[in-house]
This record gives C-alpha cells, structure tokens and sequence, in this order.
C-alpha cells in the first residue's frame, strides 16, 4: 500500500482562490487588506519565507509592506518599528519573522504587537485567547494542518494525535487547537523528554513530526493506515529540505504530507486567511461603529 498524499500545495491553491474572491468584496466596499511583515537579519531560510509571503499577498490582492531590518538592529529599534506598524492605518496585520538574531527577545517582540494586528496568531494576547478558547487569530502552521486534515477527509473527532515536538509556533498551540471542542481529537505531547516515543506514535491515528530532527520517525513507528503531517523543515547537507518522517513510512501509511509541498504552503495560506478574516472584522466594526453614531 502507498499512501494517499496530503496534497498541502493543491489545497493551499484552492483557499487562495476563496480569498480572492473575499479580497474582492472587500474592495467593493473600499477596503484592501495590508500585511506587514519584519525581519531582521539575512537568515536566508527566512529571506525565502518572507519573499513567499508577499507573493502570496500579490495574488490575492493583498497590499504588503516590507520592513527589513539589519543583524544589529537594537531591542529599542525593533521595538519602533513595532510600534509604527501597530500605528500604520494601511497595516490590517503583520507579522514579526522567527527567528529572531540571539541577542533580542522574541517573548518581549511579540508581545508589542497590538492584538488586534497579530497576523501570526504567536502574539501573548493572542495565544491567551486560545488557551481560553476565545475567537482570536489562530497560529498559521497549526491552522494549517487542521485545515488540511478536514479537506482531505481525515476525520479529527475521537482520533488519537500524536505531535512530537513542544515549541511555541507549532506543537504547543497544535495541542491545545486539536483539543477544542470543535475538533474533539485526544492528544498527546511527545518532547525530548519523552521516553518511550515509539510506544506513543504507534498508538495515534495521527502523527505530528514537529520535533526538526529529520527522519527521526521511521515506518517500524507508526500505525497501519496512520495520517502523517510533517512540520520539520531541516536543510540536508545538499540544501534540500528534509522532514521529521523516513521515506519508509509511505509504504505503511493512509495518508501523508509531502516536504516541501505539504504544511508549509498551508501555513502560508493561513496567514493570508488571519490577515483577510482580521480586515473583514474591522470593516464590520467600522460600520457597526457608523450605524450606532447615526443612532
Ligand atoms: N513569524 C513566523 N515565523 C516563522 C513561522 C511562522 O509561521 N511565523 N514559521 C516558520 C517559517 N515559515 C513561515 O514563516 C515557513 C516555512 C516554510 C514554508 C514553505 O512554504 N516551505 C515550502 C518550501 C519552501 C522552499 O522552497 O524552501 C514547503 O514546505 O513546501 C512557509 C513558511 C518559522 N518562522
């Protein structure tokens, strides 16, 4: 048996094609969503990500915004051009690119942005809603997967999910947004720490690989028919991007993401879905503001 593939780029294409068509309507009524996006430093994984995403903006009709900033860009520096996109009418939201350089603070940057813009869903404010299962912007990989589950069928209520990896962008929020009544899956949360990784894995009817350790989950892992999603994003010695599964467990599968061309997209796709969804919401505030001032 081969896997059937968890086609992240078609599917990243089709919710494209939606928000076009939101983007549009939005135009009717004078309104053009703005995405902003910081980097700071030459990172070039991270010069790919954000060059992606204003492309991405381009085809939608999503104005960008581009704020790069050098290596030594100081805290107090960062934190101005924080505060002009928090001020910036023409901004509907933005985004700070991770990783930052080691000598600022990711916690005290993302915590500058102003809720209310946090294209990202990673803002305190914003990770605080999910925690509480309040509306707020979702994080983009996690919204991501989800997405791409339920359009290819996987079903996520009752399902046993593992996710390896415990980080901030990705496994953290992933648990607490599967876990959700809307969701309604049980999930577990492998780490360094864990001991028997195997014995967890193989229990689950999904497997998140969002640890960043290539080929750390081999077919002798997982269970028949499993849906695997992979999240690692390593660059093999040749530059190719490799992922967190062995290619062995194509064999063994029900459904797998490919790398590239699985989350990745998604995520790129989520974060053009946060910035249209966070327009659409102050367009109606704007105007519920309007009817109530015409009493
Ligand atoms: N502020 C943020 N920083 C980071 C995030 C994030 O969601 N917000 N996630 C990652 C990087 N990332 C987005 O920023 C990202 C990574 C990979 C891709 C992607 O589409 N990858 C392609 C391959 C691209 C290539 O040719 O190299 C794929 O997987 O098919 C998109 C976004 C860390 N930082």
């Amino acid at each position: 048996m081969t896997a059937q593939k968890l086609d992240g780029k078609a599917c990243a294409a089709a919710i494209k094609d939606e928000l076009k068509a939101r983007v549009a309507e939005l135009a009717e009524h004078g309104v053009t969503p703005g995405l902003g996006t910081v980097l700071v430093g030459d990172d070039p994984g991270s010069q790919i990500y954000v060059n992606g995403k204003h492309r991405d903006c381009a085809q939608v009709g999503i104005a960008s915004l581009r704020v790069d900033l050098p290596a030594d860009t100081t805290r107090e520096q960062l934190r101005e051009e924080i505060q002009k996109l928090n001020a910036d009418a023409t901004c509907t939201g933005y985004i700070v690119q991770l990783p930052l350089p080691k000598h600022l603070d990711e916690h005290e940057a993302l915590g500058l942005i102003d809720p209310a813009k946090d294209a990202d869903g990673l803002a305190l404010a914003s990770l605080g809603k999910l925690v509480l299962m309040q509306p707020g912007p979702l994080p983009c990989t996690p919204r991501g997967i989800v997405e791409l589950l339920r359009r290819n069928g996987v079903e996520l209520a009752g399902a046993e999910v593992c996710v390896v990896g415990r980080g901030t962008t990705v496994g953290r929020p992933l648990g607490l947004l599967l876990t959700r009544r809307s969701e309604n899956a049980t999930v577990t949360l492998c780490h360094t720490g864990t001991k028997e990784l195997a014995a967890h894995t193989r229990n689950a009817d999904i497997v998140v690989g969002a640890a960043g350790v290539p080929g750390l989950i081999t077919a002798d892992m997982i269970k028949q028919g499993a849906a695997l999603v992979d999240v690692g994003i390593t660059r093999n010695a040749e530059g190719r991007q490799v992922g967190d599964f062995a290619d062995d467990v194509w064999e063994k599968a029900g459904w797998v993401t490919p790398n590239p061309g699985g989350v990745g997209p998604m995520t790129r796709a989520m974060l053009l879905e946060n910035v249209v969804e966070a327009a659409e919401q102050q367009f109606a505030l704007a105007q519920s503001g309007a009817r109530y001032a015409r009493g």
